[in-house]
C-alpha cells in the first residue's frame, strides 16, 4: 500500500503517529496516481539546476505502488508533474529560515502556484526538493494546507512503495520509522497549546504512568502524546530490528552456501556486485550479462529488492552477478542504516562493477555520490580501488553531447554579480530567528504580512498563465527535460545548496571527504546495455580482475605457509642451549 509518510504511520497497519493526517494517496482507497507539485530551489550553474529538476520530476513520478514486482503504468505515459522554480534560501551569507525554510514571499509564490495548479487538477502533496526539518515541514503543511514531502521523505516513500519482498518491506519500514522519529515535533496550536499534527490535535495523556514504570495510572502522571508516540515507535523499531536480524542471518547463510557451491574446479563462485546511481542501467546490464530478465524501468529505485543471477565469463568460469538498490545524492542515512542487510551483499562481494549513466549531465556528482555511499557502508578502500567503472548508455552519449549547452563561464560570473536576489522582502523578514516554541506565532505573522503585501488574485492569474504556457512547452521525451522548459527568472542564486552544505557537513562529520586517490578517474569500459556494445569487453575485464585476485589470494596463502618458520619448542630450545 502506498501512503503518505505521516499517513503510513497513522494507518491501522502501522503504529499511530498522526491520526488526523489523511493519506494523500492510497492505492487501496483511490485509483489515481499521486500528483505532486514539485518545488525546486534554484541552483547554479543552469546545467546543474536542469539535472536536479529532472531528477526531482522523475522522483515525483516514481512514487507509485508496485504490484507483484511490476508497475501497472508506463512511466512515459505519465504527464510531467507541475513544478515551480523558487529562490534558494541558502544564499551566501544567508541561511534558510528555521520556521518555513523559504522566506514568506517564496512561500506565497508556492501557495499561489498551488492554487493555480489546483484550479486544473487536484494536487495530493507538495514535494520540496530540499532537506527540511520537522518544524519546517509541519509549518509549510499548515500554510499550504497540503502534505509536504521533502527529498528524504519522498525517497523513503518510494522505497516503501516499491518494496516487494518481506526483507525490503521490513527495511523500508524501518527507514520510515527512523525518519518519523526525528519528525515528532510539537507546534503551538490555535489555542496556544502545544499540539501535534498539521491540524493541531490536542495533546493526550495515556493511562500508562510515567512514574509507575508502565504499571498503570495509579502512581504516574501519565504519558504525554510525545512520549506515547516515541514508545510506539521504539516498540515497532525493536520488532523490525529483530526481524531484520533474521534476514541478515539467512543472507549470510545463503552467501556461505553460494561460496561453497563451487564451479568445476571446486572453488566457490565469485560474487560481482553491480552498484551505481539509480537509473544508471544496472538491472538492464545484469540481465544482458546473465541472459535473464530482471525488471528495469526509468522509474527511480525500480530495484529495491536485490537479485542474484549467474553469468559465464569468457574463460568458462561461472560468477554470480548481484543487482542492488541504486544510490542517489542525499541518500537518506536512515535508508543506508535500514538497508544494511541488503547492502552487506556489496560489502562482501569479491568484485564491484560501478555503472555510471554516461548521458547524465552531472555524471561527476553521480560518481562521487556512489563512492561516498560505498565508503559509508564500509566497503574497503582496496575494493573501491579495484572496482571496474562502466560508462553505460553510450548509445545516448552522442545524442546528449549534440544538444548540450554549456553555460559560458564569463556569463556565469556576470550573472553571479548581478544576482542581487530580487526577493529582498523575503530576506528582510527572514532576519529574525526563533526558538521552537515561537514558530507558530511567527507563521501567522508572516502569513498576515504576506496577505497585506500582495494581491493574491493578480499573482495567481499570472501564475496560472505561466503554468499553462510552461505545460505546453514541457515534454518528457527521453526522461530529461529540454533546456527551454525551465522557467527563466532573473533571480539567480548561489551555487551552494543546502543539500550540498548538508552533504559536506555529513562527509566532514563522518570523515568521508572525497579522496581523489580512491576510485578510477575514468571508465574502464563503455557499454550500452540496450545495444550490447562493450558487454564482451566488460566480461573479459571481470574475468581478468577475478583471476588476478585469485592469483594474489593463492600467493598470500603460499607465502603464509612459507613464512611459518620452524621454531623449536621451549623444551627443545632448552636442550639446544644445554648442548651448546
Ligand atoms: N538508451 C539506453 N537506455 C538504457 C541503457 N541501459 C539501461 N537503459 C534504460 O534506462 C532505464 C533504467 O534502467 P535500469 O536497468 O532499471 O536502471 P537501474 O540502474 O537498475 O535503476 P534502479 O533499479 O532504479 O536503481 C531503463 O528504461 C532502461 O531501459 C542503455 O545502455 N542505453
Ligand atoms: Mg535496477
Amino acid at each position: 500500500m502506498l501512503r503518505s509518510f505521516s499517513a503510513a504511520l497513522g494507518s491501522s497497519r502501522k503504529i499511530l503517529i498522526s491520526p488526523s493526517s489523511p493519506p494523500f494517496y492510497s492505492s487501496e482507497s483511490t485509483s489515481h496516481l499521486p500528483k505532486l507539485l514539485v518545488v525546486q530551489p534554484r541552483l547554479r550553474p543552469e546545467k546543474l539546476l536542469h539535472a536536479k529538476l529532472n531528477e526531482a520530476l522523475c522522483l515525483a513520478n516514481s512514487l507509485e505502488d508496485q504490484r507483484d514486482g511490476y508497475f501497472p503504468t508506463d512511466f512515459f505515459d505519465k504527464p510531467l508533474p507541475p513544478h515551480i522554480l523558487v529562490q534558494n534560501p541558502s544564499l551566501k551569507g544567508h541561511c534558510p529560515r528555521a520556521d518555513t525554510y523559504f522566506g514568506p514571499g517564496t512561500v506565497d509564490n508556492i501557495k499561489c502556484h498551488l492554487h493555480a495548479v489546483e484550479s486544473q487538477d487536484d494536487v495530493d502533496a507538495v514535494f520540496v526538493n530540499a532537506i527540511l526539518s520537522g518544524i519546517q515541514q509541519r509549518n509549510l503543511e499548515r500554510i499550504l494546507d497540503k502534505p509536504v514531502l521533502d527529498r528524504v521523505g519522498l525517497i523513503i516513500e518510494i522505497f516503501n512503495a516499491h518494496a516487494f519482498t518481506k526483507e525490503a518491506k521490513l527495511q523500508a519500514e524501518l527507514a520510515a520509522l527512523s525518519y518519523k522519529k526525528t519528525r515528532l515535533v510539537r507546534v503551538r496550536g490555535p489555542g496556544g497549546r502545544y499540539t501535534f499534527g498539521a491540524s493541531g490535535e490536542a495533546e493526550v495523556v495515556s493511562a500508562r504512568g510515567r512514574g509507575s514504570g508502565g504499571q498503570g495510572f495509579i502512581s504516574g502522571a501519565g504519558e504525554t502524546e510525545l512520549q506515547l508516540q516515541r514508545r510506539r515507535i521504539l516498540e515497532r523499531r525493536s520488532y523490525l530490528l529483530s526481524q531484520i536480524e533474521e534476514v541478515r542471518r539467512t543472507r549470510a547463510l545463503q552467501r556461505a552456501s553460494r561460496k561453497r557451491r563451487g564451479g568445476s574446479s571446486g572453488q566457490g563462485l565469485a560474487t560481482v556486485a553491480v552498484v551505481g546511481y539509480t537509473n544508471a542501467g544496472k538491472s538492464t546490464l545484469v540481465s544482458r550479462l546473465s541472459d535473464s530478465d530482471l525488471y528495469s524501468d526509468c522509474r527511480l529505485f525500480a530495484t529495491v529488492d536485490p537479485r542474484v543471477r549467474n553469468a559465464v565469463l569468457p574463460s568458462g568460469k561461472k560468477v554470480l552477478l548481484s543487482d542492488t538498490v541504486g544510490f542517489i545524492s542525499d541518500l537518506p542515512v536512515q535508508l543506508v542504516e535500514a538497508f544494511h542487510a541488503t547492502l552487506e551483499e556489496v560489502v562482501e562481494a569479491d568484485l564491484l562493477v560501478h555503472v555510471v549513466d554516461s548521458s547524465a549531465p552531472n555524471l561527476d556528482e553521480h560518481r562521487s555520490t556512489v563512492l561516498q555511499v560505498l565508503q559509508q557502508i564500509g566497503v574497503s578502500a582496496e575494493k573501491i580501488q579495484n572496482m571496474i567503472e562502466v560508462w553505460n548508455k553510450i548509445d545516448m552519449e552522442e545524442e546528449c553531447m549534440d544538444g548540450e549547452e554549456y553555460f559560458d563561464e564569463e556569463e556565469e560570473e556576470e550573472a553571479d554579480e548581478n544576482s542581487s536576489f530580487n526577493g529582498e522582502d523575503d530576506m528582510k523578514s527572514d532576519t529574525f530567528t526563533e526558538t521552537d516554541k515561537d514558530y507558530a506565532g511567527s507563521i501567522s505573522g508572516a502569513e498576515n504580512e504576506a496577505i497585506e503585501k500582495i494581491d493574491n488574485h493578480n499573482v495567481c492569474d499570472q501564475l496560472l498563465g505561466d503554468y499553462e504556457a510552461t505545460n505546453e512547452k514541457d515534454d518528457y521525451s527521453d526522461g530529461w527535460l529540454h533546456e527551454n522548459t525551465l522557467v527563466n527568472e532573473d533571480d539567480f542564486c548561489s551555487s551552494s545548496t543546502v543539500a550540498d552544505q548538508q552533504n559536506e557537513t555529513f562527509k566532514r562529520d563522518n570523515g568521508l571527504e572525497k579522496d581523489s586517490s580512491i576510485g578510477p578517474s575514468g571508465p574502464h569500459v563503455k557499454t550500452s546495455a540496450v545495444t550490447g556494445v562493450g558487454l564482451q569487453e566488460l566480461l573479459e575485464l571481470i574475468d581478468k580482475k577475478l583471476s588476478v585476485q585469485d592469483k594474489k589470494a593463492a600467493q598470500v596463502i603460499e607465502r603464509s605457509v612459507f613464512d611459518r618458520k620452524w621454531r623449536p619448542s621451549p623444551s627443545q630450545e632448552s636442550s639446544i642451549a644445554v648442548e651448546q
